[in-house]
């Protein structure tokens, strides 16, 4: 019996190697170069989890500017030509979200961030069309209404390191809170307390949820893992998360009064709509607003704050720049004034500096990957719908062949002789095209208002030594390894 079995094992492998074969053979498509794969898992066992980056950084001096690789279940295209990546995502067919199962299996493909197609578009329209409104509306203080909440969250972090003045302070749950609290005033109208039950979970589900939904998670592309124990529990963990942050979304839905005809927040533009709707809603259900404020509340804070914290670091490691950012600061705002938004534009050194540590330490070193939503040719080879996109910004921004000395940090590579910012096209910290980054400009200001502020109040110096060529942590976003900074007041 068992001598059968094995024997009919043998045949069935020799059949679907023979057939796996000839069908290989008769492929005439031109595939895209890459790595072998194993059946199943991919190249997956390969990644180097704590840096995927690294890994595909290595493929690509071997295969070049566009490679395939397969992930698990995933067809994948890595891509670290700009200019491809540039002409790609302005196209409708490249601008599918990642077949992951977190996009589709546990996000079930609504929001801004995972959904396509008509929903995608109606309310990508929606919200760039209420941000662009928010940002016009002049408040009390002649500042706009964006401007204004982000200066209230910066000056609730310089009065937190004031309390700390002289003394190593770990800057992230003040910087989390702060920069929370903007996007929470912006997306729902609500600002908390830092002790609030509410928020402390809210803040909570964000840090973890991050680092369970990394691009390189295996159960992105073997979704059958999420039966296994270890995953079970991810699992548990981000579905109760979400069921409780829309029961707690709910809340702060149904205390809005959708009668007003202005609205000040997000939230608020949606109930408005929704009360214009008349029942008709379209792609507007609740389900699907949920998830959009969700989104928006994910993708604003974790990356403002992530980028802060590496420019401070950056500062520190680099006292004479920090001092002409000072020096800089002094000229254009003077030490007693607060920074306006009309200053911003003139502090170019301060804006140069934030785009190297952009281009050094990009955030999102996999980017945010697309998908191909049809089988097309790319630069010469076929790519089936369902392929995943990768635009590999990190390789992209350490490129010696678009940049010279891509090792070294030097932010005036971003001034011209006349100490104007030059933005390579090249250069795309929020991607490009048809699904750019819906908050670049409040994430910029966001940026810009908090360093501006901390380095006109404060020296930065570290506790301890950080060693910038060791790995930092990769979740979802490429997160500096913990450090304690020392403001002392100038
Ligand atoms: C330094 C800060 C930020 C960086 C580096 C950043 C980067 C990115 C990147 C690379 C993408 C992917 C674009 C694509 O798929 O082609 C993205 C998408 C997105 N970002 Fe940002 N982002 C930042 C801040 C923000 C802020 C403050 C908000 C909201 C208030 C925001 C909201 C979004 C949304 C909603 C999307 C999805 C857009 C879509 O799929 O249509 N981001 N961001």
């Amino acid at each position: 019996m068992e001598l059968f079995s094995y024997f009919n094992l043998q045949t069935l492998f020799i059949f679907v190697f023979t057939f796996l074969l000839v069908f290989h053979l008769l492929d005439r498509k031109k595939r895209p170069p890459g790595p072998f794969c194993l059946p199943i898992v991919g190249y997956l066992p390969f990644i180097n989890k704590e840096a995927p980056y690294q890994t595909l950084l290595k493929l690509k001096e071997k295969y070049g500017n566009i490679f395939a690789i397969q992930m698990g279940f995933v067809p994948t295209l890595v891509i670290s030509d700009p200019y491809l990546i540039k002409r790609l995502f302005l196209m409708e067919a490249f601008c599918g979200r990642a077949p992951l199962y977190l996009t589709f299996g546990i996000m079930q493909g609504y929001g801004l961030i995972c959904s396509e197609g008509q929903i995608w578009r109606d309310h990508r329209k929606f919200v760039a069309h209420v941000l662009r409104n928010l940002g016009k509306y002049k408040t009390a203080s002649g500042r706009n209404l964006i401007e204004e909440v982000i200066i209230n969250g910066v000056d609730d972090f310089v009065m937190d390191l004031r309390h700390n003045t002289g003394q190593p302070v770990n800057i992230t749950p003040y910087l989390r809170h702060s920069i929370g609290n903007i996007v929470n005033e912006l997306v729902f109208g609500v600002t908390y307390k830092m002790e609030d039950e509410t928020w402390v979970y809210l803040q909570h589900l964000l840090d973890e949820g991050f680092k369970h939904v990394a691009v390189a998670g295996p159960l992105n592309f073997l979704p059958f893992l999420r039966h296994l124990p270890k995953f079970k529990k991810t699992m548990k963990f981000i579905l109760e998360g979400k069921q409780k942050t829309h029961i707690h979304y709910e809340e702060i839905l149904q205390s809005i009064d959708s009668d007003k005809h202005e609205y000040r927040n997000v939230a608020e533009a949606y109930m408005i709509e929704l009360e214009k709707k008349r029942g008709n809603v379209g792609t507007f259900t609740k389900q699907q607003i949920y998830h959009v404020l969700a989104d928006l509340f994910g993708a604003g804070t974790d990356t403002a704050m992530t980028t802060i914290k590496w420019i401070l670091l950056y500062m520190t490691k680099y006292p004479d720049k920090q001092e002409r950012i000072q020096e800089e600061l002094d000229s254009v705002v003077g030490r007693n004034n607060d920074v306006q938004m009309g200053d911003l534009a003139k502090l170019r050194y301060l804006e140069a500096f934030t785009m190297e540590v952009q281009r050094i330490n990009n955030i999102l070193p996999l980017g945010v990957p697309h998908s191909c939503t049809e089988d097309r040719i790319v630069e010469g080879y076929y790519v089936k719908k369902g392929t995943m996109i990768l635009p590999f910004l990190w390789a992209m921004n350490l490129d010696p062949n678009l940049w010279k000395d891509p090792e070294n940090f030097r932010p005036e590579r971003f001034l011209d002789e006349y100490n104007n910012i030059i933005k390579p096209e090249f250069f795309m910290p929020f991607q490009t095209g048809r699904r750019v980054c819906l908050g670049e400009d409040i994430g910029k200001l966001t940026i810009s208002f908090f360093v501006a502020a901390v380095l006109q109040n404060f020296n930065v110096t570290l506790k301890d030594d950080y060693d910038l060529n060791e790995n930092a942590e990769y979740g979802f976003t490429l997160v500096p390894r913990y450090y304690e900074l020392i403001p002392t007041c100038r």
